[in-house]
């Protein structure tokens, strides 16, 4: 597996805090992978989004982005290799019409209008947001606002996206249509994903799952396995989802297949056994 991030022996602390937000982390996240950051409120998150996003400047240790160090110098293109989708998908709009708002950072670099009508129409695509392009971004949905952020994103062309809490203001069905769609897009764009989140349930689809707590790691594995971790989860502020404690409850009494099952995929299994039985 190719590494498209390494960060090594990282530390950050802020202006006059005492103590430190990022203790020596070190941490290979892969090409294609999509990782879970999660942990509980003052964890350390957000300042490890900002260092790898070169909006904050590491206290000591290295970041390397598609095999550079980042460092003043060459922090603008590394820049261009990421892009972030925030919380809140109203503070993420800027133009009148969703194309518009999508052909933003277009704009800022700088493309011929040819070309952006282009690229913007492709990013829509993407999201399935087509038939919305001359709406105002306004009277959309939650999830229809997100995904206009995610296409405005990848108008862009980066090969990291971060998700900084990007669906924690969604219902639930907005949630799982933009999750389904990152997933959809990770496979066929080639992308790979950091979702940031202090939300478990968030991380279903993702390969693994880091876990911060006090700036440091403390955990770092597959879903499953921190799943498993059940009630110990909370010292973490970190709850099981609903699906694997259940999970655990019924493998006393009825056989269900190795590892995970979302809600969805179990109350499947769950009637099929009820028709085998
Ligand atoms: N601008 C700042 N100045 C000083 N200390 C800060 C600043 N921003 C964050 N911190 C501190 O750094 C630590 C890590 O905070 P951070 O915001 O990265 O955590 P987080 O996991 O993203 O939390 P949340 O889920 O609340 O966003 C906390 O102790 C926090 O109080």
């Amino acid at each position: 597996m190719e590494k498209i991030i390494s960060i090594k022996n990282l530390n950050y602390t802020y202006p006059e805090a005492k103590q430190e937000a990022i203790k020596n982390v070190s941490l290979d996240i892969y090409k294609n992978e999509w990782i879970s950051i999660v942990g509980k409120n003052g964890s350390g998150k957000s300042t490890l989004t900002k260092l790898i996003d070169g909006l904050i400047e590491a206290s000591s240790g290295t970041i390397e982005v598609d095999g550079q160090i980042i460092n003043e110098e060459n922090i603008w293109e590394a820049r261009t290799k990421i892009g972030i989708i925030f919380q809140n998908p109203d503070h993420q709009f800027v133009g009148a019409t969703v194309e518009d708002d999508v052909a933003f950072g277009l704009e800022n670099q700088g493309m011929p209008k040819e070309q952006m009508v282009k690229e913007v129409d492709r990013a829509l695509k993407l999201v399935k947001m087509s038939d919305f392009k001359r709406r105002d971004p306004q009277s959309l949905s939650g999830g229809q606002k997100q995904r206009v952020a995610i296409a405005g994103v990848l108008a862009t062309k980066p090969q990291i996206v971060i998700m900084d809490e990007s669906t924690s203001m969604l219902d639930p069905e907005g949630r799982q249509t933009v999750l389904n769609l990152i997933q959809d897009l990770r496979k066929k764009q080639d992308l790979t994903i950091i979702s940031i989140t202090h939300d478990i349930s968030e991380t279903e689809l993702s390969q693994r799952i880091v876990v911060l707590n006090d700036g440091q790691i403390v955990q770092d594995d597959k879903p499953v396995n921190i799943y498993n971790m059940g009630t110990h989860l909370s010292k973490y502020g970190l709850e099981e989802p609903f699906s694997s404690e259940l999970m655990s409850t019924l493998r006393d009494s009825i056989k269900l297949p190795e590892g995970y099952l979302n809600e969805e995929e179990l109350m499947e299994q769950l009637w099929k056994l009820r028709l085998n039985m």
